[in-house]
Parts: C-alpha cells; structure tokens; sequence
C-alpha cells in the first residue's frame, strides 16, 4: 500500500509487542514507521519484516557511521531487508557516502532512499562548540548538505528550522525533519523544533514523529490531529 502523507511515526519502543500494538493501531496509508536502535537491536531485522507484513513502509534509521566499506555493506544489507529508506551520518564524509550510493546503484530492482543525517535535532550550538566546531548549526547542516548532494544522495535528515534555506541550496534533495512537535507539546531531548504546519511550510517533504504519537493516550486520534492540521 503506498502512503498518502508526509508523516513518518517513529516506533521508538523496547519489545516487538509495543512497537505492533501501535502500528495495528495505524494505518499504512496514513503513515510510514521509522524502527530506529533501541527497537532494531532488540528485536533484529525480524521487526522490519513484521511491519512490511502488515503493509507499511519502513524507514530504517540506524544512523550508519563508519569507513566506507563497512558502512555500504550495511547499507546494501538495508536494502535486501526491502527497507524503504536508510539513513547513514554525513560526517562520515564525502568517500563514504559515495561509497553507499555506488553500492545502491548496482543492486537490482526497487532500492530505498538513501539519506545524509546532518546536525542532529537534538544539538544546539553549544553542543558543537563542545565538539569543537565553532559554527552555527545552520551553516554546519549547508555545509553537509553540500556534500551529500555532492555524493548522489537522495535526501537529507536536518530540522525543518533550516529546511528553506536547504531548499534554496539544494533542491534536487528530500528533506526529513524530526524535531517536531505539536503546538503546546514537551520539547523533551529536542532543540531545533517546530510544528508539523510549520515544517510543511518551511519546505519539509516528510516529517518523523515519536513521542508526541507513540506515547499519546490515542496515538491513531494524535496523528489524526497532525493530519487535520496539515489540510
Ligand atoms: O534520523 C532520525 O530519525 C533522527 C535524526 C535527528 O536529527 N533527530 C531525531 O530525533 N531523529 C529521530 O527521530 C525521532 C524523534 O522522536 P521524537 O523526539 O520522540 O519525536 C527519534 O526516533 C530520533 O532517533
């Protein structure tokens, strides 16, 4: 079944059993599934299966961070899993997302989205002066983003707050932006954060979701909310 909306629910849950209860309450034409780390490593590639089975599409979101090599064999891994989209650092560098692009191109058949992470939704710029980067999170996302498309990647993860001037840069790439939250909702771990009309607005082509539906009262009538307020 292929999904009709921009929203990416992710299934951040420790056990097989939570991460099915929430998707048997949704439905694969209102969203795709994000299985991210805690789920991925706790249940293994069976999970991805599952979801497949009861028809959505799945974006696996492991975040691959290693040597060229390595990381394009987990992602031509990812791709015979039939995963939809993958996502690999763009920290990295620019030899190592070659390298998964190249690797992508020669499998057979349908392959999924290959996209760059750039400044983690999470991090301000504090956090990169910590790391030794004296830059605005902004011009640091520009700067990736000019390599991944350098690269032949599909797409980038970033925050919808930089997503516009993405798509001024660099607008041949699909931008997922996590970071969201409904107006009124905790921002948790999240810095770089904006609504779901906001996001939209600013350029977002596909928005992951977690907390503010995973752990609603009713998840299906949180994403239904989205939804309406998307139009
Ligand atoms: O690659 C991601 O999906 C990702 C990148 C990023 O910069 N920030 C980010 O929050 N994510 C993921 O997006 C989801 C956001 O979840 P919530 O904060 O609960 O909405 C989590 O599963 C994160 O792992």
């Amino acid at each position: 079944m292929s999904c009709q909306t921009p929203i990416i629910v992710a299934l951040d849950f420790p056990t097989r059993d939570a991460a099915l209860a929430l998707a048997g309450r949704l439905d694969p034409s209102s969203c795709r599934v994000k299985v991210g780390k805690e789920l991925f490593t706790r249940c293994g590639p069976s999970i991805v299966e599952d979801l497949q089975a009861k028809d959505f599409e799945v974006f696996l979101d492991l975040k691959f961070h290693d040597i060229p090599n390595t990381t394009a064999m987990a992602v031509k891994a990812a791709a015979e899993l039939g995963v939809w989209m993958v996502n690999v650092h763009c920290s990295g560098g620019l030899r190592m997302m070659q390298a998964c692009r190249e690797v992508l191109e020669q499998l057979a058949g349908a392959r999924p989205l290959l996209i760059g992470v750039t400044v983690l939704t999470s991090m301000e710029q504090a956090d990169l002066a910590d790391l030794g980067l004296d830059i605005d999170p902004r011009q640091q996302v520009l700067r990736l983003a000019a390599l991944a498309e350098r690269a032949g990647l599909d797409g980038l993860v970033c925050s919808a707050q930089e997503a516009s001037a993405l798509k001024d840069q660099s607008p041949g790439l699909q931008l997922v932006t996590p970071g969201i939250r409904p107006a009124g909702s905790a921002a948790d771990d999240q810095r770089r954060i904006l609504t779901p009309g906001q996001a939209m607005a600013a350029g977002s082509d596909f928005l992951v979701i977690g907390r503010p539906i995973s752990q609603a009262a009713d998840p299906a009538g949180a994403l239904a909310q989205v939804l309406t307020e998307l139009g």
